[in-house]
């Protein structure tokens, strides 16, 4: 049975945050399948009665439509579709406005050097950002984007029900600003396309300066981008020039003013390993800003996500060995259109999730209102740390005082839109089953079981609120899942009629990784709560609060890995909660058993004040599996934790960029001497750039150098390797 991927087991679209916006949860049911863009021909007719969803044309014709006006009652002609749909909305022009504008007139009369020159820079930087959105070139656009998605995806699938949301949003005329995860560079096409197809605005795009090539530059311009300097380089101070800054800020504010969408990745790059990355506050804050100044009355804030079950880029490999990114260019953009082309339909079903619009004025009235009276309302965005909660586990908390400052207020709007637009990514079938390799099946396994297996993995993903693309419960068998995703793991999985295995070679350990990593934040807290519990021998016991301490000590290493909560939520109650349901505490058939209960004297405050252990084998090969989930993790600041303390590492401060492709070169050639056997997907630049990043936000390594880093020989720093090594050694 083939995969039913324009289905969802979600029934209804996913609420707002119940801390923070307890007042607007209308329950929207989902009724309809996903709508296939790709398929232009099932629309059903929305937006446009133009099109009659009775005549679908026929598939040879697939750019060809007949076109019928329903009102009119004539054929017009044959058109291209692409021709068909109207791009109706206005953008306007705004250089007249930004040039003029307060902000950029007060940085010009504060610069001491000629007004006429700082105005000729002003024109230049308004020229080297700005959109010049073009509807012919858009059509065009549009037309050629339908041949290459087709060529590179099976399906691409979008929920009416929130695109209908979105409708609704844009009708109110408040600007809305998309906030997508950043995967790939299909990410800038994506939105602008699906809301050409539903007759939404195109959103103007932030993006990357490194895209500004010749010839490209000019049609990402006319397709709304613009272009914003981004700091790769830490010495790169280009972007700080304060004529430049403001004509950016103004720019973002006229476009949001003239009730144009706007587009950007919080994220600020795309993920290299497949988890989210934690949110940048630049052009957030110029957003939040304009709002605040009242510049623009309101916009709404849209997370978007995207689920592939592989991006066109295909695995950043060489990236993850800590090799230096080739930069972009003409010819490597030809190089990689050829080669997307080269192999039909490589990023499979694809699926984006537009998140529920919420206006910032929501967003800066909860915060706000919880600082004046934190006690009367039951708002816990900015509760102050009085437990070890989120707050101390995001950078910003750990410096914040009696008073929440607008830093912080972006920050945990930031963290807020990226864990919601995290939360609601549809999972790929490729992704559970990488997930099942790496963490359960790492040696080989009968096909069969490993087709149950799914399953289980399945109803786990659905029971956290999750969905799985083509899974349905009760009716997707593991065998048509796992079918699927085979298909699309060819290099790295070997599979027969009987059996599976994943083929021993790192770079088919990193695109599983790559894959399992969509799947651990369903999971995290989980993992870590088992992560402790596993890291103790079999006969060893444990108390509630023990779990609870380590769990959270293990989060805040952690932290800049995943998400493990809202900046709203307490990490501590969250972790009180996992363990008190059913699935960890029931007397029966809990993972966890207390040891009263044995002599069958279980009171219900046994769990909680009680010795607990790990109920039998069955329990505990299940907390195994989601350990695995985060254990490679611990594994790399492990790596590097003793690395840097090892006479490998140099005294002189060496760029961080060199120490990771250093470790990555030794590690993989066996030359690091380990207490355990390292996961080959544990060897990557992306997990030892951010135990780097942690070791010198605890202060265990130099903060004052800059992106360098020294041979260290603090004593927490031997602390913590031979706790991580306590953690690692029981398998
Ligand atoms: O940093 P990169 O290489 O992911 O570039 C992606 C950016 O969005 C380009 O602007």
């Amino acid at each position: 049975m083939d995969l039913d991927v324009e289905s969802t087991s979600i029934t209804e679209l996913r609420s707002h945050c119940e801390t923070c916006f307890p007042l607007m949860d209308e329950v929207v049911p989902i009724r309809e399948k996903y709508v296939d863009l790709l398929e232009f021909s099932n629309f059903n007719g929305i937006p446009y009665p133009i099109v009659d969803p009775s005549k679908k044309p026929r598939r040879f014709l697939a750019d060809f439509r007949l076109v019928q006006k329903i009102y009119i009652v004539y054929i017009v002609s044959i058109f291209r579709y692409s021709w068909s749909v109207p791009l109706s909305h206005d953008y306007p022009l705004v250089e007249k406005d930004v040039l003029s504008s307060k902000r950029v007139h007060k940085v010009i009369s504060r610069l001491k050097e000629q007004n006429d020159e700082q105005k000729n820079r002003a024109v230049q930087f308004f020229t080297e950002i700005s959109a010049r959105l073009s509807k012919f070139i858009c059509k065009c656009c549009a037309y050629v984007l339908y041949k290459v998605f087709r060529r590179l995806m099976d399906k691409l699938l979008v929920c009416k029900e929130e695109i209908q949301e979105l409708k609704r949003a844009e009708q109110t005329g408040i600007p809305i600003v998309y906030l997508p995860l950043h995967r790939s560079h299909l990410d800038y096409l994506l939105i602008t396309w699906c809301n050409w197809h539903f007759g939404l605005k195109l959103p103007h795009i932030a993006s990357g300066d490194n895209l500004n090539l010749s010839g490209l530059g000019w049609l990402l311009r006319a397709t709304g981008a613009f272009f914003i300097r981004r700091r790769v380089d830490p010495d790169d101070e280009r972007g700080k020039d304060q004529l430049y800054r403001a004509i950016l800020h103004s720019y973002i504010e006229q476009v949001l003013g003239k009730n144009m969408p706007i587009e950007f990745f919080l994220e600020g790059t795309r993920s290299r390993f497949g988890k989210v990355l934690t949110p940048k506050n630049g052009l957030i804050s110029n957003v939040v800003e304009a709002v605040q100044h009242g510049f623009i009355k309101d916009c709404y804030l849209v997370p978007v996500s995207y689920t592939y079950d592989a991006v066109v880029e295909g695995i950043f490999l060489h990236e993850l060995m800590g090799i230096p990114k080739v930069r972009e260019s003409v010819l490597g953009v030809f190089r990689g259109i050829f080669s997307g082309f080269r192999k039909s339909k490589q990023c499979g079903v694809v699926r984006m999730h537009y998140g529920r619009p919420i206006r910032l004025t929501e967003y800066l009235a909860t915060i706000t209102a919880s600082l004046s009276n934190h006690r009367t309302r039951p708002v816990r965005m900015t509760k102050l740390s009085t437990s070890f909660s989120y707050r101390e586990l995001v950078p910003w908390h750990r410096t914040h005082s009696e008073t929440v400052d607008d830093r912080t207020m972006i920050r945990a709007i930031g963290f807020h839109v990226v864990y919601e637009a995290q939360m609601m990514c549809s999972i790929s079938p490729v992704a559970v089953v990488s997930c099942l390799i790496l963490a359960k099946w790492r040696e080989k396994t009968s096909r069969n079981t490993f087709e149950q297996d799914c399953v289980w993995l399945c109803e786990q993903i659905l029971s956290e609120g999750g969905d799985v693309v083509g899974y349905q419960s009760k009716k997707t068998t593991g065998k048509a899942l796992a079918s699927y995703a085979f298909d699309k793991l060819q290099s790295c999985v070997k599979v027969t009629d009987e059996y599976v295995a994943p083929k021993e070679s790192h770079s088919s350990f990193i695109q599983l990784a790559y894959n399992k990593n969509s799947v651990i934040c369903r999971f995290s807290i989980k993992s870590v709560i088992a992560m402790v519990i596993v890291s103790r021998p079999v006969d060893a016991t444990l108390s509630f609060d023990e779990i609870v301490e380590d769990t959270l000590s293990l989060c805040d290493w952690l932290q800049f890995e995943f998400l493990f909560c809202r900046p709203c939520d307490s990490l501590r109650e969250l972790v009180h909660n996992v363990l008190s349901n059913n699935e960890w505490s029931h007397p029966i058939h809990g993972f966890l058993c207390s040891e009263i209960e044995e002599d069958g004297f279980l009171d219900a405050g046994d769990f909680n004040s009680g010795t607990l252990r790990v109920r039998d084998s069955k329990s505990r090969e299940t907390l195994q599996f989601f350990a695995n989930l985060v254990r490679p993790f611990i594994q790399s600041l492990y790596l590097v934790s003793s690395f840097v303390t090892s006479e490998r590492c140099s005294v002189e401060p060496i760029s961080d960029n060199n120490v990771i492709r250093e470790l990555c070169h030794e590690s993989l050639a066996g030359k690091i001497n380990l207490p355990f056997s390292p996961l080959l997907e544990s060897i990557n630049s992306d997990s030892f750039k951010n135990a780097l990043r942690i070791l010198k936000d605890k202060g265990l390594l130099q903060r004052n150098l800059p992106n360098s880093t020294a041979r260290s020989s603090n004593s927490r720093l031997t602390e913590l390797i031979s706790n991580l090594q306590r953690v690692l050694e029981v398998k």
